[in-house]
């Protein structure tokens, strides 16, 4: 899906909501347990329910690989089953030395080659830019970069400075050579470079990136640094982020966001009515969206 394409659904449906389908056996409405693929059946239930509010559906694939074959085998169906008028996310997290990466790139790109073609997938950018490549050498596909993400630990690396200021002398002694040394005139927070660098690799019409919606305010910053890329955004719903300051320091003159929610839909209710009740709330969010693309002034 282009960008272009992606803006009209978000347009037409008055809604960036992203659909997170995290199916979890041990949480699985107890009647679908009978069905010979209970996940698949659980996902199509969810699509059919919550498709007239949603612009894209995310898999995350550890829900699926946790299974083995028949994990990937509800994965396929699953992405068979999504409408073709929604953008496809593989929530993988890869990225890894280059050859290895143009088979990630395969797995969930090349259709004739795993049996599966999403739109896009999520990849970690701490190999750097040749493990981020082979993702962007298939046309047409996104890649959707880590760059802040919802969960406590991204203080560990994310948040830290990177101080140009301070210089060490212990080069030769660590095997660095002088060409592998990158002091710049920047002072800038890792999630900052990434956002910077990366757009380098490509361009806001293959690439996203994802920042979390427990880390709003930052999207100010953010968005100086990426104006025009999408960014998806996990964490609102069962992780506690708001809605409104995402749209308030994240929303551009197109949307520019994709904000996802699993838990808080798809677990809506654990009962015969789980459907019902997971399209209620999708359609609370849609409704919470469209005032906001109002509000923007996008529809
Ligand atoms: O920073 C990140 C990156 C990815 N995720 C993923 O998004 C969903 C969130 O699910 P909820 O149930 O709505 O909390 C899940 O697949 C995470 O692995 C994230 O939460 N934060």
């Amino acid at each position: 899906m282009t960008r272009n394409q992606l803006i009209e659904q978000i347009k037409r449906k008055k809604s960036f909501l992203c659909v997170g389908l995290d199916p979890d056996l041990k949480k699985l409405p107890k009647h679908l347990l009978k069905e010979p693929d209970a996940i698949f059946e659980f996902n199509k239930r969810l699509i059919d329910a919550t498709a007239p509010y949603a612009v894209a559906y995310k898999p995350n694939i550890a829900f699926y690989e946790a299974l083995g074959p028949r994990g990937w085998n509800s994965l396929q169906r699953t992405l068979a089953y999504i409408p073709k008028d929604c953008f496809t996310i593989a929530d993988a997290k890869r990225g890894d030395i280059g050859n290895t990466s143009s088979l990630y790139a395969q797995a969930f790109f090349d259709k004739n080659s795993s049996g599966m073609s999403f739109d896009s997938i999520t990849v970690a950018p701490y190999m750097g830019r040749d493990s981020v490549m082979p993702f962007l050498e298939f046309k047409d596909k996104w890649v959707i970069l880590l760059a802040l993400t919802s969960n406590e630990g991204s203080a560990d690396f994310q948040t830290h400075l990177l101080n140009p200021q301070l210089s060490r002398n212990d080069d030769d002694e660590l095997g660095l050579a002088n060409s592998q040394i990158v002091v710049e005139n920047q002072n800038e927070y890792v999630f900052e470079r990434v956002l910077r660098v990366s757009q380098e690799w490509g361009g806001a019409d293959r690439l996203m990136y994802v920042v979390g919606a427990t880390k709003a305010p930052m999207l100010k910053q953010v968005r100086k640094i990426a104006p025009d890329h999408f960014l998806l955004i996990p964490g609102v719903g069962a992780q506690g982020g708001s809605m409104e300051e995402v749209c308030k320091y994240g929303m551009n003159k197109d949307c520019g966001l994709l904000v996802n929610a699993a838990r808080s839909i798809i677990y809506a209710s654990s009962g015969t009515d789980f459907e019902q009740k997971a399209a209620e709330e999708a359609q609370r969010m849609q409704q919470e969206m469209e005032a906001q693309l109002k509000a923007f002034g996008i529809i």
